[in-house]
């Protein structure tokens, strides 16, 4: 019989986790040790655990199973929690492995390190931002918790909290059975599809609107089909962008209120049956609409749930609805729609102007033209909006939760568990917090290209407060400390210098390469300008 930890890690690895990542304390050195001599998954560490945690986020996203962070009790586990609720507000599968006190020790009366209120109180904390907990005291109900606990990580693609006292790593443990699916009623899925269909063939705009959740559940391709099969225009919203790219979808491009293309606001705006598929309902994804979307008319699918105005069917996963419909689905009377998906910008001047976001998202295109596509990952600030702009193989990014600091690890992240080289996008701000996880690239073997938009402030901050002198952050020189964390760095203020730095450092493998664009301060990217005055534009309405 193998050990509680070794059965652990099997299970991950069955539920298709890929690596782990984590920062070791005294109460989790005895499962590290077993992780890092088992083999089963590579072990990789960060410097601060929201690093480990974005990294865990970034696998997770990239490749659809779920991703692992190990940390210890107390300062470890307490230190991840907004990367965890990141996830769990952004609908990522990531299993959080907590080291614990052991029960003698909990039961010697004195107060722990790394204890806060109660023994119990991060369990507690986890509760609030995980889909499942389950605590490994007892190696007799181990194996059904683990698989309970990863079942639901999986099905409801959210993170789920595993706290594994110390004293248990070593218990003799039976391996663990994966849970299968949970089963849903094929009559009503049928019937739904059906109501939905007749929606659809009843309107004279239907529309589909897609969100994050149909790449969580991989089903961007039967998406693209069902489009496709009825002549029905895609959209997909701000979190949803980069989904259906090169599935021969007809796309009309990213709904973004009055901050986006007239064309697609339109599109989505006027709708008479607008079908969701996996979207969030959310400020970032609404919150600029030029008018409030009739969402009664609409058709929501997410969460395992389809609401249709006041219908609503549970247990609906949105996999099998899409079966049923392509199932019963035939072209509705109407041409086939073209994708108007704007052609991204393309074509920047290699000459000595000034660069403006803008320019980084045209240079970038024209780059990777040459150098073939490489998944992109923004944190939040500027360079996310410029990143909408971007054409790379997908876009890897907090954009509802919008927390900063994910860019660089979770890039990290995604290079260790898919071994594919990302291109990162981050703000001078955001790099402040965790940029300096680079410095673990060369024992890692990772080289991400790093772009700093450096515009020496909080300069979304900026754009709601102009008047503000707290929002200037100095001038950090982050090119020139590239070399001193084992990368090469450059600083660029043209057009030029940033064409052929770039060029360049995606020649360059084996190092980190950051390139420092310097931008004036108050440059801002078009759609953050549109975003802003949409923003405001709401909170002036009554
Ligand atoms: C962890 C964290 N802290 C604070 C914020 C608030 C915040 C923004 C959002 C509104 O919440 S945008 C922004 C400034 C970002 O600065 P930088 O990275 O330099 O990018 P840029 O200069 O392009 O703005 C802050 C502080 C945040 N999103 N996440
Ligand atoms: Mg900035």
């Amino acid at each position: 019989m193998k050990n509680l930890s070794i059965a652990l890690l099997d299970a991950l690895k069955q539920h298709g986790a890929r690596a782990l990542f984590g920062l070791p304390g005294d109460f989790v050195l005895p499962f590290f040790r077993h992780a890092e001599q088992s083999g089963i998954l590579p072990l990789h560490t960060l410097s601060h655990e929201p690093g480990v945690g974005f990294a865990a986020d970034g696998a997770a996203r990239y490749l659809g199973g779920p991703g692992v962070a190990v940390v210890t009790y107390g300062a470890g586990a307490l230190n991840l929690v907004n990367a965890v609720a990141g996830a769990y507000a952004e609908k990522v599968p990531l299993v959080v492995i907590s080291g614990a006190p052991g029960a003698l020790e909990r039961g010697n009366g004195l107060l722990l390190h790394h204890q806060s209120r109660t023994l119990d109180s991060q369990l507690a904390i986890f509760r609030e931002i995980t889909c499942d907990q389950v605590v490994l005291d007892d190696a007799r109900q181990a194996p059904a918790l683990i698989a309970r606990a990863l079942r639901n990580c999986l099905s409801q693609s959210r993170p789920v909290y595993i706290e594994l006292p110390r004293d248990m790593v070593d218990a003799p443990c039976a391996p663990v059975t994966p849970l299968p699916p949970p089963a849903w009623d094929a009559e009503a899925v049928q019937a739904c599809a059906r109501e939905v269909l007749r929606r659809l063939a009843a309107a004279a705009n239907p529309l589909l609107l897609v969100g994050i959740e149909i790449r969580r559940c991989g089903v961007e391709h039967k998406v693209a089909e069902l489009a496709r099969l009825l002549r029905i225009p895609v959209a997909t919203t701000l979190m949803g962008r980069g989904l259906l790219v090169n599935q021969d979808a007809p796309l009309l491009g990213t709904y973004l209120g009055v901050a986006g293309d007239a064309e697609v606001t339109r599109a989505v705006e006027e709708s008479d049956a607008l079908l969701m598929l996996g979207v969030l309902l959310s400020d970032t994804n609404f919150g600029v609409s030029a008018r409030k979307i009739d969402l009664r008319g609409s058709i929501l699918a997410l969460d395992g749930q389809v609401t249709l105005g006041h219908h609503v069917y549970p247990a609906i996963p949105i996999e099998a609805l899409l079966d049923a419909m392509l199932d019963e689905g035939a072209p509705l009377d109407r041409t086939a729609p073209q994708g108007l998906a704007q052609p991204a910008p393309y074509g920047m001047p290699e000459d000595g102007a000034a660069i403006a976001p803008g320019d980084i998202a045209r240079a970038v295109n024209d780059a990777l033209r040459l150098a073939g596509p490489m998944p992109l990952v923004s944190d939040i600030g500027d360079c996310f909006f410029t990143a909408l702009d971007m054409q790379g193989e997908g876009l890897l990014a907090p954009g509802y939760y919008a927390t900063m600091g994910y860019g660089v690890p979770a890039g990290l992240g995604l290079q260790a568990a898919s071994g594919r080289r990302p291109l990162i996008l981050v703000g001078d701000g955001a790099f402040q917090m965790t940029g300096w996880e680079l410095g673990n690239c060369a024992r890692s073997g990772w080289d991400p290209v790093v772009i700093v938009f450096n515009n020496q402030g909080w300069e979304m901050l900026r754009a709601f407060q102009p008047e503000a002198r707290y929002t200037d952050l100095g001038d950090w020189r982050f090119a020139a400390m590239a070399p001193m964390l084992g990368g090469d760095g450059y600083r660029v203020q043209t057009r030029g210098e940033l064409a052929r730095t770039l060029r360049h450092a995606l020649d360059k493998r084996g190092r980190f390469q950051l390139i420092e664009v310097m931008l004036p301060r108050g440059a801002q990217s078009a759609t953050l300008e549109r975003f802003v005055a949409g923003v405001r534009r709401g909170q002036a309405r009554p």
